[in-house]
């Protein structure tokens, strides 16, 4: 097996096998936890431009399937794992994971210390890498890795280029594509809502053309910072129609309301994050890919709650506004891959919607009196 190399910022170096694609590909190397899902994982946009390492260190046992995928075109700039198994044995496999990898040219390393690569960036943070050949020269790969800065505005590379619609007879639902894992929209799907997907782009104006029910911020890769004309359209539709965000759109509707997004040392990426819900004291335990967070100390509490907060290091995981329909959460309901303990956030976005469009009828009603 051809030989390769990972390179870290800081000087780091570790010799593997080559799998995947031949592509040299350079990106932030971040570290997920799950033991399983490895499929959605990669195929997840909010990865873009990242590469990921695996702690559980065998990956591929179960192959890759034709129903898995968060979508079907990975953005993600490549995979380290300790052991990539070559002879998937699942009912569901359809292929092998580097057969996948060589497919959607996403080159990986296989074959090193996981553990020692993640403690590393636990202790310094996120750091760049980047695959080599075994023989090019580490100086030289330092030097470009820290001369390179890390790419930015990926949102607009991996959100729809047009709006499209997923059929159904229950609330129109407007989804803001930040880079939609497909989980998302199967969430609505399956609650046979009548879904309307939009670019990332697209104005308060233009949304509320489309007369939603309710409206859904995705997931996306990134800094939200980058996406300034999300935090304009979430401003103009703010108490007009009832709000739910995930991920980056959590993130994006806390820059709306004044509140302040930070980098965190090397992020949540993993199944099992436990998250507490202030209200009811339950845990929850979820679905976790970011690398940035909201800000608790600039938060203005007469307009926003925190209604969450993640066990393992107190950060933000939930916020609602206080005098108008909305509330998002920085982990993953819709799961894919993990835990479904938050699964009923769907749910109570479609009561918010009908209570919402209850109380607009009733001050219609009251207007006509
Ligand atoms: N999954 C997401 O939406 C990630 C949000 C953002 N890109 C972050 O890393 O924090």
């Amino acid at each position: 097996m051809a030989k390769r190399k990972l390179v870290l910022e800081d000087g780091t170096t570790f010799i593997g096998n080559a799998i995947g694609s031949e592509r040299e590909t350079f990106g932030e190397v971040v570290f997920n936890t799950g033991m399983t899902g490895y499929q959605e994982i990669l195929s997840d946009p909010s990865y873009c431009d990242q590469i990921i390492t695996f702690t559980y260190p065998l990956v591929g046992n179960y192959g890759i399937n034709r129903e898995d995928f968060e979508t079907i075109n990975p953005s993600v700039n490549g995979l380290i794992v300790k052991e990539a198994c070559e002879y998937p044995s699942n009912f569901r496999a359809e292929e092998s994971l580097d057969t996948f990898l060589k497919a959607k040219d996403i080159p990986g390393i296989s074959g090193i210390d996981t553990r020692k690569l993640t403690k590393r960036i636990r202790e310094y943070g996120t750091m760049k890498g980047m695959f080599t050949s075994v023989d090019a020269s580490l100086e030289e790969s330092v030097a470009e890795l820290q001369a390179t800065p890390l790419p930015t505005n990926q949102v607009e590379r991996v959100s729809t280029i047009k709006p499209y619609v997923v059929p159904g007879r229950g609330e129109r639902i407007v989804l803001v594509d930040f880079g939609m894992k497909h989980g998302i929209l199967r969430e609505f799907t399956s609650r046979n809502c009548h879904v309307t997907v939009v670019p990332y782009n697209t104005t308060a104006e233009e949304i509320l053309q489309l007369k939603p029910d309710g409206i859904m911020l995705s997931n996306g890769p990134g800094n939200p910072k980058d996406v300034p004309e999300a935090i304009d359209m979430i401003q103009g539709v703010l108490g007009k129609i009832p709000f739910f965000g995930i991920c980056l759109g959590h993130q994006l509707f806390a820059l709306a309301c004044g509140a302040n997004t930070t980098k965190m040392k090397f992020g949540h990426r993993g199944s099992n994050h436990p998250v507490k819900d202030k209200a009811t004291g339950n845990v929850y335990m979820t679905s976790q890919n970011h690398g940035y967070a909201v800000e608790d100390w600039d938060i203005d509490d007469s307009v926003l709650s925190v209604t969450q907060f993640a066990l393992n290091d107190n950060s933000i995981e939930g916020l609602s506004h206080k005098h108008v329909p909305a509330f998002t959460v920085q982990y993953h309901p819709e799961s894919a891959p993990g835990p479904q303990d938050s699964n009923v956030l769907f749910d109570e976005f479609l009561t918010m919607i009908k209570q919402h469009s209850r109380r607009e009828q009733g001050t219609c009603l009251n207007v006509q009196m």
